[in-house]
């Protein structure tokens, strides 16, 4: 897998995302939009296409300038996942799909690879505390089943999916509370996160 692998990432409306951010002193639509750059700006080299799904006009502008294509779809995690991959699935029967989560600001090209490389059909990669998912893969032609959510490693798992594990902790670290970013500041945060990085009110 690898080079080869298409990639859906859900992006939410940035008016309701990161709510656990909301009283946390940061520029919170900023922050989102930031984490999305930075995820994506590192998984491009190390895959074939990336499509965002959101409903947000200014994501997906901005997304455009990266080069990345967007497209609206439903309301609901799984269920903009589960477009994307049909879009994705439509233009190329045989494909990896993989769902990345939009929220990894510190995610590092070479570790998302090396993840991609150790896949072996389908396969998740839990988050730092094993109980969510940051990425899940289909295998080659298959479905990618989505169960996105709490406790959504579990989920996985219980589904078929393979653990993911290895050396890539870039692409466990998840923000999803002011805790989450200092512990992805650590790992170092793309360039887009870290310029937006600054405690404001709301
Ligand atoms: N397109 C789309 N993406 C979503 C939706 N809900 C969540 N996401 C994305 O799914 C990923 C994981 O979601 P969460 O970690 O819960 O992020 P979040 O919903 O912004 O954060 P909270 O509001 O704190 O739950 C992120 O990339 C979100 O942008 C949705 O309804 N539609
Ligand atoms: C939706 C998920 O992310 P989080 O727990 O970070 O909201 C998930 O891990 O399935």
């Amino acid at each position: 897998m690898g080079a080869d692998v298409d990639l859906v990432v859900p992006v939410k409306t940035l008016d309701r995302a990161k709510s656990r951010l909301v009283g946390a002193g940061f520029d919170r639509p900023a922050l989102a939009l930031a984490f999305a750059v930075d995820t994506i700006a590192a998984a491009l080299p190390a895959v074939r296409r990336v499509l965002a799904v959101t409903s947000d006009p200014a994501v997906a502008l901005e997304l455009r300038a990266l080069g990345v294509e967007s497209t609206a779809g439903p309301e609901g995690l799984n269920e903009a996942l589960r477009f994307g991959f049909e879009v994705l699935r439509a233009r190329d029967a045989g494909s990896v799909v993989g769902a990345l989560q939009a929220d990894l600001p510190a995610l590092r090209t070479v570790e998302l690879a090396a993840a991609l490389a150790a896949a072996r059909g389908r396969s998740f990669c839990p988050d730092r505390q094993g109980t969510g998912t940051t990425l899940l893969l289909s295998a080659p032609g298959g479905p990618l089943d989505p169960s996105f959510g709490v406790g959504s490693a579990g989920a996985h798992a219980a589904s078929g999916a393979a653990a993911l594990v290895g050396p890539w902790p870039s692409l466990r670290h998840d923000v999803d509370t002011a805790e989450d970013l200092g512990l992805a500041a650590v790992l170092g945060l793309g360039p887009r996160t870290a310029a937006a990085f600054s405690p404001v009110a709301g």
